[in-house]
């Protein structure tokens, strides 16, 4: 079976405070986008992992798609398998493309093997694997909440817009961006003030991460910057780094603009 997990980007997102376990409250607007691994698993006659494409740190037992496949095989009587992820998201790059892939393979185990494990429990399963993954389950735009893991439905459609993402290869780890961060509430409600034009988005849907990130690594605040001169109606990083974005009214190629960094440009759904 193969499936292409996708990427997502945070559309505003507020650090709301520090809970007892040492994870943040945030609220955030989770959008998909088309920037995809491919993953595909084969029946085989013993478990295996491999990758190709971008290297991702950690050996195959670290992976998530082995976590994944682990945790549903200590359920459910899942054969061996061979997994073989071919990685072109960037990694530690506010992407979510681990959890991705981790929720991925969650779907397609569940798919493939006829589980019946049902929509509630996959979403259980993918949350003990990472905050992010369980929004990669229904994998459709989202109010996200709590640790990022809950979540509710958001009268968002930018279907339609040209979408760019610029990583410029910085590699920002989720617990650094977390670390240096001193939470607070939000004056305004981020469902809110979604609603209103995007062109207003640019003086009131905030990353907070930015505040803390852009100083240290001012490349970042350049190409938020580049990316509103070239006509962006709005233009944020997405989570914790270091891929920035811009949301275009009509389609643009800023490949040769950004020939320095990776690209990926398209359209929303
Ligand atoms: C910042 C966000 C925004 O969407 O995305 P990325 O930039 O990583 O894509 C997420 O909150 C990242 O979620 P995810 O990458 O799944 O994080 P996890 O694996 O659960 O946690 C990694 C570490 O980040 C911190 N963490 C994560 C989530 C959260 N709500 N509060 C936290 O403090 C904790 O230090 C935790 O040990
Ligand atoms: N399949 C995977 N793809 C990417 N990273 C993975 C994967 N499995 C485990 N990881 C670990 O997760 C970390 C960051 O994950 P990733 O989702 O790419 O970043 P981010 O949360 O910033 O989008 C990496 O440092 C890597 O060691």
């Amino acid at each position: 079976m193969l499936v292409f997990p996708n990427a997502k980007i945070n559309i505003g997102l507020n650090i709301v405070e520090k809970r007892a376990d040492g994870y943040h409250n945030i609220e955030s607007c989770f959008y998909p986008v088309g920037w995809s691994d491919a993953l595909e698993i084969t029946l085989d006659e013993k478990f295996s992992f491999q990758s190709d494409g971008i290297a991702i740190p950690g050996n195959a037992s670290d992976n998530l798609c082995t976590k994944a496949y682990q945790m549903i095989a200590a359920d459910y009587p899942l054969p061996p398998v061979k997994i073989h992820l071919l990685k072109s998201i960037p990694i530690g790059a506010g992407l979510g493309g681990g959890s991705a892939d981790a929720a991925f393979a969650i779907k397609a185990l569940n798919q493939h093997f006829n589980l019946e494990i049902s929509f509630k429990k996959q979403l259980d399963y993918a949350r003990r694997l990472g905050s992010d993954c369980a929004f990669f389950i229904p994998n459709k735009p989202a109010y996200c909440f709590q640790k990022g893991d809950v979540f509710e439905d958001i009268d968002l459609n930018l279907k339609g817009k040209w979408i760019v993402l610029i990583n410029p290869g910085l590699h920002i780890s989720t617990v650094e961006a977390y670390s240096g961060i001193v939470p607070k509430r939000s004056v305004d409600d981020l469902r809110t003030v979604l609603k209103e034009p995007i062109e207003n988005w640019k003086y009131k849907v905030k990353n907070d991460f930015e505040a803390t990130l852009f100083p240290k690594y001012p490349l970042l605040e350049e190409i938020k910057k580049a990316l509103y001169n070239q006509g962006a109606l709005y233009a944020a990083m997405s989570g914790s780094g270091s891929t920035l974005f811009g949301i275009f009214d009509v389609e643009k190629d800023l490949t040769k603009h950004f020939a320095d960094f990776t690209v990926w440009q398209g359209l929303l759904d």
